[in-house]
């Protein structure tokens, strides 16, 4: 049966990154999608951003919405202070197997736990499931449709604090319009965009980075 991509995916981390080495994990993904096949991680370009804006945190608890094949999950889990933790939630099965399989060959599962299912039914149970107060960090890159509810559903749930930062991938393309209006006019936000591009292309793309003010 034909593989899919996330697999192929998986195969080329594989066969071209060190076991342990999270760096090498990322490397091989960037190349597999610059020569091989285009997919949709945050990527080497705004990977970056992404790098600074988390050494710059330094958070102790992160949220993750849309794990896909664990790209990012990586990138961050491996700039995190040693007890730090990183729960990432994957809506899609396929994508978690893959997922948890990129993220043990990275040696990184001590500090990242992969839940599946849909943020707007797993966002109110984090406090009594995982015993989270308040998330340091949380990166956007699920449906662009629910970024505006779900950050409304997490200040909703007493899950952001004063100082909590969110990170939103994709604000340009495909494009998350009322989630920037929100962000961008709310008292409740001081927002940043850092203008980028879409992973593996020259079209325009950017992050908005967002501190709540409680
Ligand atoms: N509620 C809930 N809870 C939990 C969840 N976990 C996953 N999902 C579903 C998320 C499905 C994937 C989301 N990501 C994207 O769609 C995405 C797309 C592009 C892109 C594509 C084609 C183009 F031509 C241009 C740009 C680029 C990106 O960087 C993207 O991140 C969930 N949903
Ligand atoms: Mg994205």
């Amino acid at each position: 049966t034909q593989s899919t991509r996330p697999q192929r995916l998986l195969h080329a981390v594989q066969k071209n990154a060190t076991r342990g080495d999270p760096r090498s994990v990322v490397k091989a993904i960037d190349n597999f999608c610059r020569q091989k096949e285009w997919a949709m991680n945050v990527g080497d370009e705004k990977g970056c951003i992404l790098d600074s804006v988390v050494s710059e945190v330094n958070p102790v608890t992160v949220l993750e919405l849309g794990t896909y094949c664990g790209y990012s999950t990586v990138r961050i889990a491996s700039l995190l202070p040693p007890r730090a933790k990183i729960i990432t939630l994957e809506f899609n099965p396929d994508y978690a197997k893959i997922a948890r399989q990129v993220i043990a060959w990275a040696g990184l599962e001590d500090k990242i736990q992969v839940v599946e299912g849909p943020s707007g039914e797993w966002i109110p149970k984090m406090k009594e499931q995982f015993g989270v107060k308040t998330f340091d960090l949380v990166f956007l890159d699920h449906w662009k449709d629910r970024y505006l509810p779900d950050t409304k559903l997490l200040e909703d749930c007493g899950l952001l604090r004063k100082g909590s930062i969110l990170l939103a991938d994709n604000v340009i393309c495909p494009g998350t319009p009322d989630y920037l209006e929100y962000v961008r006019n709310s008292p409740r936000y001081k927002s940043q965009y850092f203008k980028s591009h879409l992973e593996y292309t020259k079209a325009e793309d950017g992050l908005e980075k967002s501190v709540f003010l409680g």
